[in-house]
């Protein structure tokens, strides 16, 4: 019998009529969920809905303005009393909260490393607790290692055991597939199903709508800060789905760009023989003007050091980049920028956003020059600009001066693609460009990579993503560093993921 036919259980958690503002935006009004034992319940909605606002609420990291919290049938522990409430809720987050300097030892029982503060931590036996901790919930981590050496499955897994071994059975995840390939999204989901019989409660924030029909038991809706619909996702089509966070009916599904007839032009990027050792071998391709070009591959393909590569962040061993027939210099961002390449980055918070600065300073940086005489911002301008973008890229901002850090993470990830398609690249390297970005603006920000390609531009897009890699014209594949497949158009779903597998698919004649 699933949760959803079992109303009589006491949820695990219960929120009603939550609201929380922030100066003038209303991030919550009066939502609410009920999450039961042993279910997984997924929250979707689009960027701004107020899903990490609820899970800020749910968590105890913020106060809700009204509304009323329960955990077990038990109101919520006093706000600021972090033991408490980390025994009843523990939340994997988007940004990691391990402590990369810490061993994951250390990081597992961080704040309880002595019985009592006088006796001496004694590390061997610390180890060996949370050696056998991790084991009992099938992690295979060594405990004497640094936290920032794992990977980001393994920093998910430990933070996962951390949580229940702090006696919570109801674990918030936040977007964990964003940052993993397909063998790790299927490994978490084996663990997450294996919990789940044990009995542990999920909240499962994703934007992948195929992810919530694969392993939940029922969705909630939330639009525009409120609580539109909660239901079994058997009994809720992707179409309704779609319509409940939209609040209209879903467009036409985006077509293969394949399907457009367009003829590319001269060879933009040119990538001949690439080297760097440790990622990729010998990798040649282009991409010509008018074109969409997909570089797909799982996490340790070797795809993103490729496309960071032409962008300049690394400087190959051997090898040559050209654009439009010239070389540019290696492992240099600026002759990158000069040549006019442009890079929306893997890591938006690592190498994207001055988060405490405006949306218009953001989206500015790379075009100060344009924006007045001898380098200086003429602020009309810049507000001109970057209202233009807002409402190009369908960005949900009060206004051009809104601190970057007060926009939801999708809006965040807009602001980036609206940076790097600002200076107008003539080769734009796009690296997982929809990460975070709902259904609906996801359509809508591919097409705007497309749009710089029909405009004459050239652009790579650099994912595993399916959603993404459904817009290029062509793909290559690489696996282990190697380029294995390319697809000219017309493939399929399964061939393209065989390919990012290792079980290569066709080659392409010219790539
Ligand atoms: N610290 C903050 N200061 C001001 N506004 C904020 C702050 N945090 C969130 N908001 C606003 O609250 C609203 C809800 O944001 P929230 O982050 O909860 O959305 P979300 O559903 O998680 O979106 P996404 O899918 O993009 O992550 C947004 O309009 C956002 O701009």
């Amino acid at each position: 019998m699933t949760a959803a036919r079992e109303p009589s259980r006491v949820p695990v958690a219960e929120a009603t009529g939550l609201s929380k503002r922030y100066g003038a935006t209303v991030a919550l009004h009066e939502a609410r969920i009920t999450v039961l034992p042993g279910e997984t319940h997924a929250l979707v909605g689009r960027n701004g809905a107020g899903k990490s606002t609820l899970v800020s609420l749910l968590t105890g990291l913020q106060k809700p303005d009204a509304g009323a919290l329960a955990f077990h049938g038990e109101p919520a522990p006093a706000f600021g009393d972090t033991a408490a409430w980390r025994s009843r809720v523990a939340c994997v987050h988007q940004r990691s909260t391990v402590l990369p300097d810490l061993t994951v030892t250390e990081n597992v029982f961080l704040g309880r490393q002595s019985p009592s503060p006088l006796r001496p931590i004694r590390w061997r036996e610390l180890h060996r607790r949370a050696g056998e901790l991790l084991a009992a919930y099938g992690v295979d981590v060594d405990p004497t290692r640094r936290a920032g050496d794992l990977t980001v499955e393994q920093r998910q897994f430990v933070e996962i055991a951390r949580a229940l071994s702090l006696g919570s059975a109801f674990v918030i995840l936040d977007e964990p597939t964003a940052k993993l390939d397909a063998r790790g999204i299927e490994r978490l989901f084996g663990k997450v199903r294996e919990l789940r019989r044990q009995g542990v409660a999920f909240l499962f924030i994703s934007h992948h709508l195929r992810e919530v029909y694969e392993l939940c038991d029922r969705v909630t809706v939330y639009r525009d800060a409120r609580h539109v619909v909660t239901a079994p996702v058997s009994e809720l089509g992707r179409s309704a789905l779609v319509e409940a966070m939209t609040g209209e009916p879903e467009s036409a599904a985006a077509r293969n760009r394949t399907a457009s007839v367009r003829t590319p032009g001269r060879a933009l990027l040119s990538v001949d023989g690439l080297t760097l050792p440790g990622a990729y071998r010998d990798l040649s391709f282009t991409v010509r003007a008018g074109e969409v070009v997909g570089l797909a591959g799982s996490a340790s393909s070797g795809a993103v050091r490729a496309g960071e590569t032409v962008a300049g962040l690394h400087r190959a061993g051997s090898g040559r980049i050209e654009v439009a027939g010239r070389a540019v210099r290696g492992g240099d961002v600026p002759a990158a920028l000069e040549a006019g390449i442009g890079l929306v980055p893997e890591d938006r918070h690592l190498q994207g956003l001055v988060t405490g600065r405006s949306v218009a300073e953001n989206a500015t940086l790379t075009v100060r020059g344009r924006l007045g005489p001898f380098g200086t911002v003429l602020p009309s301008r810049s507000r001109e600009f970057t209202e233009r973008m807002i409402e190009d890229l369908d960005i949900a901002a009060p206004g051009p001066g809104t601190p970057v850090a007060a926009l939801s993470g999708g809006n965040q990830q807009k602001v980036v693609v609206a940076r790097a398609l600002a200076t107008d690249p003539r080769v734009l390297v796009a690296i997982r460009p929809a990460n975070g970005v709902d259904v609906r603006s996801k359509e809508f920000l591919l097409g705007r990579i497309g749009r710089a390609a029909d405009e004459g531009g050239a652009a790579l897009i650099v994912s595993d993503e399916l959603d993404d890699l459904r817009v290029c014209d062509r793909v290559v594949v690489m696996f282990h560093g190697r380029v294995v497949a390319g697809f000219a158009g017309g493939w399929s779903d399964g061939q393209l993921v065989a390919a990012m597998e290792g079980m290569a698919g066709p080659r392409e004649e010219e790539r």
